[in-house]
């Protein structure tokens, strides 16, 4: 379970997270939503430690490590001249020591295996010794995720992971995370543009407005006070 509580960011003299709480389940794939600039990635970054926050954040009631938060991002940062199983090969690095991390060619054959294993999980087992910038986006972001099971983080954060990509891979990613919350038991926490996709696969959405919560419940919930058009639109 990741527990976030009381996270308040600055940037600057601007406070843009005001005290956020928020916890998510093992098993459990959250869908924050929100409009642009209400403070998704930043309660995204700060919950992973990527910028300074007041507040905590624990795992299973521990404080967060270093390995314990994987990220997956709208721009899939894979080498696109190596493999899709070197790729995922690379979530291992954290865990091996320092000789093995610096010759990353040389994978030992547990990982690669592991990795062929989390391949598989997502569905890419045949493409494995493909260059990862010969696959599609869909296909790209799917070996990102593998990626991130090859760390075996108990948490995953993912950052508009299918903004970048066409419908129908955007809807196979996302019931990717879903099935990887419940089959694994982690807890994943998605920022999501599409309120339609968090209502179709999310099992709990959270809003945020003005980097603060002010939704927190079942996926089905109305949405549209998030996004300010939308109350242009219903009002016009
Ligand atoms: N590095 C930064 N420096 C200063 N201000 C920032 C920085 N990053 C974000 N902000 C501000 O913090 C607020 C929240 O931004 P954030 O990117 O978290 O929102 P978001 O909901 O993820 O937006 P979007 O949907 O457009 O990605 C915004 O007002 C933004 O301008």
């Amino acid at each position: 379970m990741l527990t976030a509580t009381g996270l308040t960011v600055h940037y600057g003299h601007r406070e843009v997270l005001h005290q956020v709480d928020v916890g998510v389940g093992s098993g459990e794939l959250l869908a924050v939503l929100g409009a642009n600039g209400s403070g998704k990635s930043t309660l995204l970054r700060a919950t992973a430690g990527l910028v300074p926050a007041d507040g905590e954040v624990t795992i299973d009631g521990r404080h967060r490590g270093p390995l314990d938060i994987a990220l997956v991002f709208q721009r899939i940062h894979l080498v696109g001249r190596r493999s899709a199983l070197d790729n995922v090969c690379t979530g291992a690095l954290g865990r091996l020591p320092l000789h093995r991390s610096l010759t990353p060619a040389l994978f030992p054959r547990e990982v690669r295996e592991e990795a062929m294993g989390c391949l598989e999980r997502v569905g890419l087992a045949d493409r494995a010794h493909d260059r990862a910038d010969g696959l599609s986006g869909g296909q790209q972001q799917r070996v990102a995720i593998a990626r991130a099971l090859c760390q075996r983080a108990p948490v995953v954060l993912a950052d508009e992971p299918v903004s970048a990509l066409d419908p129908a891979a955007a809807e196979q990613v996302l019931e990717l995370l879903a099935e990887l919350a419940h089959t694994e038991g982690l807890a994943v926490l998605a920022v999501l543009h599409q309120p339609d996709l968090a209502r179709r696969h999310a099992d709990r959405v959270v809003g945020l407005r003005d980097g603060a919560v002010v939704l927190d419940g079942p996926p089905d919930q109305p949405v549209d006070s998030l996004y300010p058009h939308a109350l242009l639109e219903t009002t016009s």
